[in-house]
């Protein structure tokens, strides 16, 4: 192993600072995988990764005036002498090839290593999948898929490779047994890639659901026309059209004793707002959320594109999820399904919107049942709502758009002093990768594999 700097005073079982020789400069960059031989301990590799890497220099001081500042030709005199300290964050230590934990405080003066990742390899036995490799060491990250049930969120601003990695993510799943239902909210980062796709205008909205979509399709309170509306979804017969919805609405008001000026209002924003083809389409809505859920295929695009009233994506994914959970708890047996909502502002807000409770049990119960949701989306704080995404018990992020966001993550997962700065110079395709599914549980930052 190539040889980079030494342990220097003050390394704490968190924290091991490290000066770097000048030979290995370029390597010491931030989030380089490292390996520490403790002098005392020379059967254990502590392994880790640098992170806070800074330039030093003991004369040119920073808020110290020196004569060189004065006097800048001076420096050209070959009397500096600058260096480079940073810290290794320990993740875990191997010990005869095998993982244990960091138990012991580094001694100074060990010597610090580029790590070989085979070494790492190696330790990591099991059924693994991988979506991409340590930036620097190109170790393949193994990420264990029994924690898929915990949940993932994958945040990134536009353009880094959100909608890729969850690929990458999904088809590894799949390709393990896992039953993938993908939600594709624009209809083109997901639905173009796999054979089995079926468009959202095919899949009925129950009875129920429906009420909700007509309710915020024609801007009628909830608390005034929620229950005549699911009464009059429920107990509609025939064809759909606009007139025939609103005659029947009109006698279930009339029998339930609704005054005449709501019957009214009911109309006329239904005749405004409501557009005739929203309920002409409905005819064509045959395909139950059983249907979808018993597809062989996986993974399965519920193509959403096909819809452009957002009501009723969310109405589809709301029909989809809660099919499922009627389906496991009248089997009472784990279901062993993951679904996947990408743009997941739109699905899972802050707001109230028609498919967040669905997301919502889900990301807080599915657990037991093995109903998994994987939740993309550019944001974090303001995107997801608060009680969804301290349920994601492992999360990729890229580059993200608001600092908040990381301080977010930080308050329910282990980040280890990961840099913002860091953060902000991240290429497209790398992620850092923290919790569950990540064996080290510390954030690791990765690039993806190449997806086409
Ligand atoms: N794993 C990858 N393999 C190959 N190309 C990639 C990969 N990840 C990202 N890219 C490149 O980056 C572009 C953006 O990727 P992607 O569409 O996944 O981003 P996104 O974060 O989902 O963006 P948006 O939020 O706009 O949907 C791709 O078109 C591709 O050129």
């Amino acid at each position: 192993m190539k040889e980079l700097g030494i342990v220097v005073s003050g390394s704490t079982i968190g924290s091991i600072p490290v000066q770097l020789y000048r030979s290995a400069e370029r390597y010491a960059v931030e989030e380089q995988l490292v390996g520490i031989v403790d002098r005392e301990n020379p059967g254990e590799v502590v392994v880790g990764f640098l992170r806070r890497v800074t330039k030093l220099e003991p004369v040119i001081r920073d808020r110290v005036r020196t004569p060189y500042v004065d006097r800048p030709e001076m420096v050209d005199y070959g009397i500096l002498l600058p260096y480079t300290s940073a810290i290794v964050k320990p993740y875990v230590a191997l010990r005869d090839g095998r993982l244990a934990e960091v138990s012991n405080v580094v001694t100074p003066g060990s010597k610090v290593y580029l790590l070989d990742p085979s070494l790492l390899e190696g330790a990591f036995a099991g059924s693994f999948i991988y979506v991409g490799e340590h930036k620097y060491s190109g170790w393949r990250l193994p990420l264990d898929p029994a924690y898929v049930t915990h949940h993932v969120g994958v945040f990134g601003a536009t353009g880094m490779g959100k909608s890729r990695l969850v690929r990458a993510l999904i088809n590894e799943l799949a390709a393990r047994g896992r039953k993938v239902i993908i939600f594709d909210h624009t209809g083109v980062d997901y639905a173009p890639y796999y054979g089995a796709v079926v468009k959202s205008t095919e899949i009925r909205i129950p009875p129920n659901v429906l009420a909700s979509v007509i309710a915020k399709v024609a801007q009628l309170q909830w608390q005034t026309y929620g229950e005549y509306l699911e009464i009059a979804t429920m107990t509609y017969e025939g064809r759909w059209s606009r007139e025939g919805f609103i005659a029947h609405l009109r006698r279930v008001m009339k029998r339930l004793n609704a005054r005449d000026s709501t019957i009214e209002k009911a109309e006329l924003f239904l005749k405004q707002l409501a557009s005739a083809e929203f309920f002409e389409e409905l005819n064509n809505r045959v395909k139950t959320a059983e249907d979808i859920l018993s597809a062989e295929a996986s993974p399965f695009v519920v193509d959403l594109s096909y819809d452009t009233d957002l009501s009723v994506k969310q109405a589809i994914v709301a029909s989809v999820i809660e099919a499922a959970w009627s389906k496991v708890k009248r089997d009472k047996a784990p279901a062993n399904m993951i679904f996947v909502v990408d743009e997941a502002q739109n699905y899972a807000p802050q707001t109230w919107t028609i498919s967040k409770d669905a997301i919502e049990t889900t990301v807080r119960e599915g657990r037991k049942w093995g109903l998994s949701m994987v939740l993309a989306s550019q944001r974090i704080v303001g995107d997801i709502d608060p009680s969804i995404r301290a349920n994601l018990g492992t999360v990729f992020f890229s580059r993200l758009t608001a600092p908040t966001d990381l301080r977010e993550i930080s308050s329910y997962l282990d980040l280890a002093d990961i840099n913002e700065s860091v953060l902000a110079q991240l290429q497209p395709r790398e992620f850092f990768v923290a919790g569950l599914m990540n064996p080290l549980r510390k954030p690791v930052l990765i690039r993806t594999r190449e997806v086409a």
